[in-house]
């Protein structure tokens, strides 16, 4: 508590009429506590250095001496234990409850002057008492995690006292740690519970029929939207676009998103299946049709479908013969087997697609008007690729994780020429065309490498202007990010896209957000 007095601070000098045998005798250094029991009314005779008697101290005053410091460890005592910010709890070597402090009545709903010199057992579980069990092995413990009570959750320190070498009792200060437990436990189920939030959302967005659209061009979302109205009907469907532009994406979509989803999706390639056999293939055929049919006859692809989708892909490559027959079955909403008599109603939904111009086939007369009709009776076009250099970013990082994942690579980098030459490029072959570019960059890059613009093919690099090219990269070459005007040409080059910009500027892209934010910039 406080620094403690020597004997030699209470003595006074030696006097000749006094008797040293009729006192205790101690060294001139001794502190107080050391001082064994002092029989009443024996006075104490002091040593000096050589072990002569110089000095003594009156019974009396060693008693007030002792009252005094007695009085003041008390108030210090007190005022430490009500002091602290933890529970303080000290009881005697049997474990009843000597003193509890302010904050260890609070935490466990005990008054001291009721639990005063009561059994600490008899308001805790025993496996809980630490106290016990420090007393009986004489042995401390700090920072142990506790749970005395149901409600409260404690660090815990406890040591035995000591007098003379012999345990008093022991004293236990515990830190409550219950609103920490509490926050934790609220911050795993919240983990937990946007673990889940997220998977569901997660499945909900593999579960939407478009999903496996990317981009976020405004021309697609257009797209997307209208198929997804068209949808809920059950109207035919023609779509529209350059090939590899994702054409039977949407019919897909639009047959999961409609209510035939739980009935087959049956693509049919017009252009691929011979004219003798077209019809065969369409509607199947009875046993006996035709030399070399198989015996019992067969199933067609408007039998395969039923209920569900057929998507006619290629449509405008159908022999005009066969535009008839397809008419037909169309307009009368059945169809006949090879060889068959029982008209067979159909039960089938029909979208169609085309990368030709149909209405001038009409006009050239390879194409029948009277079915573009039937086909078209809503039309999606979806924008090729080159009109839509926005979703280009997102596609190529769909693509890299979809190959590397595929033959086990890391995903790599992507230079800033390759990205700049890739937003340039006309993509004839549209989405297709990027997915196999990106297919062979994978295959050929070794794990960690930077694609660069030689692991590009030869002709896709020649389908580009190189002169235009070259010298606009050149230009973008020297920028590096530092004013507002680079920063602002870079993302109108890449169409707002912040990772390509941050990839044309060679910075990165939380530099690029930092730039933006300092030049007040929307990006
Ligand atoms: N927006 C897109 N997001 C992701 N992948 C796409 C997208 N569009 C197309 N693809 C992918 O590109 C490839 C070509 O798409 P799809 O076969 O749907 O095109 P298509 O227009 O039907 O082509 P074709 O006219 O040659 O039949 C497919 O691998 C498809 O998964």
């Amino acid at each position: 508590m406080q620094h403690q007095k020597t004997l030699e601070t209470l003595a006074l000098p030696w006097k000749s009429d006094l008797d040293k045998n009729k006192m205790d005798v101690y060294r001139h250094t001794t502190l107080l506590t050391d001082i064994d029991l002092i029989e009443e009314g024996r006075d104490i005779a002091i040593k000096g250095e050589n072990d002569e008697v110089c000095g003594w101290i009156p019974n009396s005053t060693f008693m007030k001496e002792v009252f005094k410091q007695w009085k003041l460890t008390t108030a210090y005592y007190n005022t430490l234990l009500n002091t602290v910010e933890a529970a303080v709890t000290t009881v005697d070597c049997n474990g009843n409850i000597i003193f509890l402090n302010r904050i260890s009545e609070e935490m466990y709903g005990l008054s001291l002057n009721e639990v005063h010199g009561q059994s600490i057992t008899n308001f805790f579980e025993k496996e809980a008492i630490v106290l016990m069990s420090t007393i009986k092995e004489r042995q401390e413990v700090i920072n142990k995690y506790n749970q005395p009570h149901p409600n409260v959750h404690v660090l815990i320190n406890t040591s035995p006292v000591y007098v003379d070498k012999e345990v008093v009792g022991g004293i236990s200060i515990e830190r409550d740690i219950t609103e920490m437990v509490k926050l934790n436990d609220e911050l795993a189920s919240t983990t937990a519970y946007l673990h889940d939030l997220e998977s569901t959302t997660q499945s909900q967005q593999n579960l939407s029929p478009f999903s496996k659209i990317k981009g976020r061009s405004p021309v697609l979302k257009e797209a997307i939207n209208l198929a997804n109205k068209v949808a809920k009907t059950d109207a035919a469907v023609l779509i529209t676009g350059d090939s590899g532009v994702g054409k039977e994406l949407f019919a897909e979509g639009i047959h999961k998103a409609g209510k035939r989803s739980n009935h087959p999706f049956v693509a049919i390639n017009c252009g691929a299946i011979p004219t003798a056999l077209f019809e065969s293939e369409l509607f199947g055929y009875e046993q006996g049709a035709f030399t070399g049919a198989v015996k019992g006859g067969k199933k067609g692809k408007f039998d395969a479908a039923k209920g569900g989708t057929i998507f006619l892909d290629e449509v405008g490559e159908m022999p005009l013969e066969l535009q008839v027959k397809l008419l037909r079955v169309l307009q009368e909403k059945h169809y006949y087997r090879v060889s068959g008599n029982k008209a067979i109603p159909t039960d089938v939904r029909i979208i169609a697609a085309t990368n030709r111009d149909l209405e001038k086939m009409i006009d050239e007369g390879s194409f029948r008007e009277d079915l573009y009709y039937r086909l078209n009776v809503i039309s999606i076009s979806i924008p090729p690729l080159r009109d839509r250099i926005e979703d280009i970013p997102e596609l190529i990082q769909l693509f890299l994780k979809e190959f590397s994942l595929k033959y086990t690579m890391q995903i790599p980098e992507i230079d800033p020429e390759v990205m700049y030459t890739f937003l340039q490029h006309p993509w004839q072959g549209n989405i297709r065309q990027l997915r196999n570019i990106i297919e062979r960059i994978i295959i050929l890059a070794s794990d960690n490498e930077v694609i660069k613009p030689h692991h590009l093919p030869k002709n896709f690099v020649k389908e580009n202007n190189p002169h235009t090219l070259n010298i606009q990269f050149e230009e973008i070459q020297k920028l590096n990010g530092q004013s507002e005007e680079e920063i602002q040409y870079a993302l109108q080059k890449t169409f707002g896209n912040k990772a390509a910009a941050a990839k044309l500027l060679g910075i990165s892209r939380a530099t690029l957000y930092n730039k933006l934010k300092k030049h007040n910039l929307k990006g």
